[in-house]
C-alpha cells in the first residue's frame, strides 16, 4: 500500500549492467512531489540508462543487478507495475520526441486521444491546447499534421504538451529542449516550473545545459561514469561544488556559482 510520507519516487543502490559491463553504479536518489530534479553528466556518464530504468522502460539488454526503485513506498518490481502508473501518474518525454508519436495520425489527434481517453470533454480539450500552445508560442493548427512534418523544436514542445493537458504526478524528461532556441527554452521551462507550482508535478530532468539545470532545479545529481559525485540542493551545489568534475561542467557551461537560480518560482 502507498506510504504518504515515503518519496513519491526512490532509487536505492540501483546498479545496472550491460553484459559483464557497469553502466550504473550504486546509485541511490528520491524525488518528492513538487520537486523539481535535475540529472547532469557528460555524454556517456548514464544519464538516459537511469531514467529510463527508473521510468520502467530500460533498454531490453540491459540488467537491474542490484537496488531497488519504489513508487510512494511501494517497490516497483515488474513491467506491468510501471504500467499500472503511465498516463496519469508517469510520463516520459523521450530524448527523439518524434518516437512518443505515431507515424499517421496528425498530432492534434493523438493529443485528443490522449485527452478523450481520460475523459476530458472536446470543448475543454479545445480550449486547453489553445491555451498551452499559445504558453510555448505553437498554433494548435500547426499541430493538425503528421508529427514528422514538424521541425525538431516544434515536436519538442508538441511532446510536452501530453503533460501539460494531463498533468501527471512525476514527470521524467530527457534533453526536452535540446531541439529549441534559447527563448523558447525559457518558456519550456517556465511552463514546467508552473506545472509545478498548479499541479505538484514532480520531474526528473536530464540535461547537458548546466544553464538550465541551473534555472529549474531544487535539486541536483551529477553523474560521472555511471557513479553520482553529488546529490543536493541545487544552490548550494552551484555556489560550491565539491568535485573537480562539477567544476568543470559549470566552467565548460561559462556559469558561475549563484547565477540564476529560479526554480522556487
Ligand atoms: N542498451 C545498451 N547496451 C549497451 N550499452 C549501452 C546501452 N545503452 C547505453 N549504453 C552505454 O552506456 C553508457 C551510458 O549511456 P547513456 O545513453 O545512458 O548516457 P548519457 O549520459 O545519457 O549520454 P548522452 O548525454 O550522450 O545522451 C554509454 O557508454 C552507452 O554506450
Amino acid at each position: 500500500m502507498a506510504n504518504p510520507t515515503a518519496p513519491l519516487l526512490s532509487v536505492r543502490d540501483l546498479t545496472i549492467m550491460a553484459g559483464q559491463r557497469p553502466l550504473i553504479r550504486h546509485c541511490s536518489w528520491h524525488v518528492q512531489a513538487g520537486e523539481i530534479l535535475i540529472i547532469v553528466g557528460e555524454s556517456g556518464s548514464g544519464k538516459t540508462t537511469l531514467l529510463k530504468t527508473a521510468a520502467g522502460i530500460p533498454d531490453q539488454d540491459l540488467a537491474c543487478t542490484d537496488g531497488e526503485i519504489a513508487y510512494a513506498g511501494v517497490p516497483l518490481k515488474r513491467p506491468s507495475d510501471w504500467q499500472a502508473l503511465r498516463s496519469r501518474d508517469m510520463q516520459y518525454l523521450f530524448q527523439d520526441a518524434l518516437s512518443s508519436f505515431c507515424p499517421v495520425r496528425t498530432v492534434y489527434d493523438q493529443l485528443w486521444d490522449a485527452a478523450r481517453f481520460s475523459g476530458m470533454p472536446k470543448d475543454t480539450f479545445d480550449q486547453v491546447l489553445a491555451d498551452r500552445t499559445a504558453v510555448l508560442s505553437l498554433r494548435s493548427d500547426a499541430l493538425k499534421t503528421w508529427p514528422q512534418n514538424l521541425s525538431g523544436g516544434m515536436i519538442q514542445r508538441a511532446e510536452l504538451l501530453f503533460s501539460l493537458i494531463q498533468p501527471p504526478r512525476l514527470l521524467f524528461a530527457d534533453e526536452p529542449t535540446s531541439a529549441v532556441d534559447s527563448v523558447t527554452q525559457k518558456k519550456m521551462a517556465q511552463a514546467l516550473l508552473r506545472l509545478r507550482r498548479h499541479h505538484r508535478t514532480a520531474i526528473v530532468l536530464v540535461t547537458h545545459d548546466i544553464r538550465l539545470a541551473a534555472f529549474l532545479a531544487d535539486t541536483l545529481l551529477i553523474l560521472k561514469a555511471g557513479e553520482i559525485v553529488e546529490y543536493g540542493p541545487a544552490a548550494s551545489l552551484l555556489a560550491q561544488p565539491r568535485s573537480e568534475y562539477t567544476r568543470r561542467l559549470l566552467t565548460l557551461s561559462g556559469l558561475k556559482g549563484g547565477d540564476l537560480h529560479a526554480s522556487g518560482n
